[in-house]
């Protein structure tokens, strides 16, 4: 069980599945859930039970399903509704009947939303949070509190907001959450308030929207003055521009602050937990998340990495290890002798002085022309090979290809390609038929080489990018093309460049082929 005098609370199954296109299945809360207890936050909000079946089905599905070694389940629900008994209300029920151990209040804590959104008196509305909140704690549930709209509450009217803390606490909620619900808190102002509900003597916790950009520093502050309690959501969402990224407010507290909030080792986890709960959200990852995102510690200047390799910590705030990621160099137009010799090293080569330069060049001009090595490992891996062998090694020669595109009689629409190709001393002739271009040349050249390498049977193309680049220097536009593949176990991306889409394809494609075999273990003869 995680420590009680620090609290890292997670709401990414209820506040954050209110993000716009963010649709949980109970098995998909449930498999957030275990990842989240991986890393060790202390409480794992549900859902709301009795609002919809799915969330109530969660926790009755929790119960038997989830075996947590760290968190506690948290209900999700609202004080009673005016004028009725907590023990009479329906969802107040339903927050009774979910077994979670602790339930989270979310109660009105700013005068005007009393009056005009509950249409209620100010002090019905502190009954509703007294019945409520003794109701539950008498059926043995430990209660928290979301206090909501407080900052604009307190700027409204300070006395009564904070009445609306006393008034929970002394009913018996052991922690009450200051929300920051529009989100346009500065964290100045914040800590001021902050700092004030804490004098009532309430456990204070913080919940804060990222309206203004600053969730995650609005949290600190509020950390810094006084809070205990931290809420936030897996990778930041939320409703509209999302809630405080709990991971950025773990790291930071447990790498800047020294808070001891999760074992090292699942701090250390946390990269690989941030891109498995994208898998189950289907929500495509931000590679620029803080600490866990692809390109966080990706470095692109030339004289970045100059200083890199000498020593790394000159250009990064922490080693990416404590947080499971990993230091990357890009190499673009952008790269200096520094650059290249590093991606060489994190590729297994030992580069000399003359093969570096040679390389830097052989980008920068390359890059000028419209390719993209940064996006195209796997190319910069072949022109690196090639500046090394000092010729262009491949597995097969091309000899020619051509594609027809046909639409039959039926409306159909397909495309033949035929390549000529020489390998192992054959010269090989193969056509392959597709629902496009590109489709038809991978088919003709696969099945041209598989009796000779049968393990590009195992190659995919997995995807497929296409950009048209304005010409410069009065030559016209021409076009990009990167192309992703895959075998078993890894995924490659090659780039070609032309004024014609299947001649670029080609380009991509050829390399695609060349570096999958390569990856195989298989050398050019
Ligand atoms: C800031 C936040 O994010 S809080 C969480 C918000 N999350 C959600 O709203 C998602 C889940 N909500 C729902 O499924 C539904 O809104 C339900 C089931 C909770 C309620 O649905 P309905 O009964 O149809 O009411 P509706 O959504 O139209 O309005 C909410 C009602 O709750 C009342 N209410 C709002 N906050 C509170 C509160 N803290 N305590 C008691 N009642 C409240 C409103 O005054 C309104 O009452 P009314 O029905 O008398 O007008
Ligand atoms: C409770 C909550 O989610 C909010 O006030 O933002």
């Amino acid at each position: 069980m995680a420590d009680d005098r620090f609290h890292v609370y997670d709401t990414t199954l209820r506040d954050g599945a209110q993000q716009e296109g963010l649709n949980l299945t109970v098995a998909d809360k449930l498999a957030v859930a275990r990842h989240l207890d991986g890393l060790g936050v202390g409480f794992i909000e549900g859902g709301w039970p009795g609002a919809n079946p799915k969330d109530t089905e969660f926790f009755r599905r929790a119960r038997t399903e989830l075996d947590l070694k760290h968190a506690q389940l948290a209900a999700f629900g609202a004080t009673r509704r005016a004028g009725v008994k907590a023990a009479d209300d329906p969802l107040v029920a339903a927050l009774r009947e979910s077994g979670a151990p602790v339930v989270t209040l979310v109660a009105k804590s700013h005068d005007r939303h009393v009056e005009l959104a509950l249409r209620t008196t100010l002090e019905e509305n502190l009954a509703m949070i007294r019945d409520t909140v003794s109701h539950l704690r008498a059926e043995g549930q430990r209660v928290f509190l979301d206090a909501e709209h407080f900052f604009d509450g307190y700027k409204s009217n300070p006395a009564y907001a904070l009445e609306v803390l006393r008034t929970a606490a002394e009913a018996g909620a052991d922690v009450v959450a200051l929300c920051d619900t529009n989100g346009g808190m500065l964290p100045d102002e914040l800590a001021d308030v902050v700092h004030a509900a804490a004098l009532t003597g309430a456990r204070v916790g913080i919940h804060c929207h990222d309206d203004t950009g600053c969730a995650v520093a609005n949290t600190l502050a509020a950390v810094k003055a006084g809070a205990t309690h931290v809420q936030g959501c897996a990778n930041g969402y939320g409703e509209r521009s999302g809630n405080a990224n709990l991971f950025t407010v773990v790291a930071n507290l447990q790498l800047k602050r020294g808070f001891d909030l999760v074992p090292p080792q699942a701090l250390a986890d946390m990269t690989r937990i941030a891109h498995a709960i994208t898998e189950v959200t289907n929500v495509t990852p931000n590679s620029h998340a803080p600490y866990v995102g692809a390109s966080a510690f990706a470095h692109k200047a030339g004289l970045h990495a100059s200083a890199i390799k000498v020593d790394p910590n000159l250009y990064q705030h922490i080693d990416p290890a404590q947080v499971g990621n990993d230091m990357r160099m890009l190499v673009s137009d952008m790269a200096g002798r520094a650059s290249v010799e590093l991606k060489g090293r994190e590729l297994g080569y030992e580069l000399t002085p003359e093969h570096t330069k040679t390389l830097v060049e052989r980008v920068k001009d390359l890059e000028s022309q419209g390719f993209t090595f940064e996006a195209a490992d796997a190319s910069f891996e072949l022109l690196l090979r090639d500046t090394v062998h000092g010729e262009r090694r491949r597995h097969f020669e091309v000899e020619s290809w051509r594609v027809i595109v046909e639409r039959t009689k039926g409306g159909e629409l397909v495309s033949e390609a035929t390549v000529k190709l020489h390998a192992k001393g054959e010269r090989i002739v193969a056509t392959g038929e597709g629902n496009g271009p590109v489709n038809a040349l991978d088919k003709a050249v696969r099945l041209g080489l598989e009796k000779l390498y049968p393990e590009l049977a195992r190659l995919e193309l997995i995807d497929y990018k296409v950009r048209i680049l304005e010409g410069t220097h009065g030559t016209g536009a021409v076009i990009r093309v990167l192309i992703t593949s895959s075998d078993d176990t890894a995924e490659w991306a090659t780039v070609g460049v032309a004024e014609n889409i299947i001649d670029a394809s080609w380009q991509a494609l050829e390399q695609a082929v060349t570096y999958g075999l390569l990856r195989a273990g298989r050398e050019p003869d």
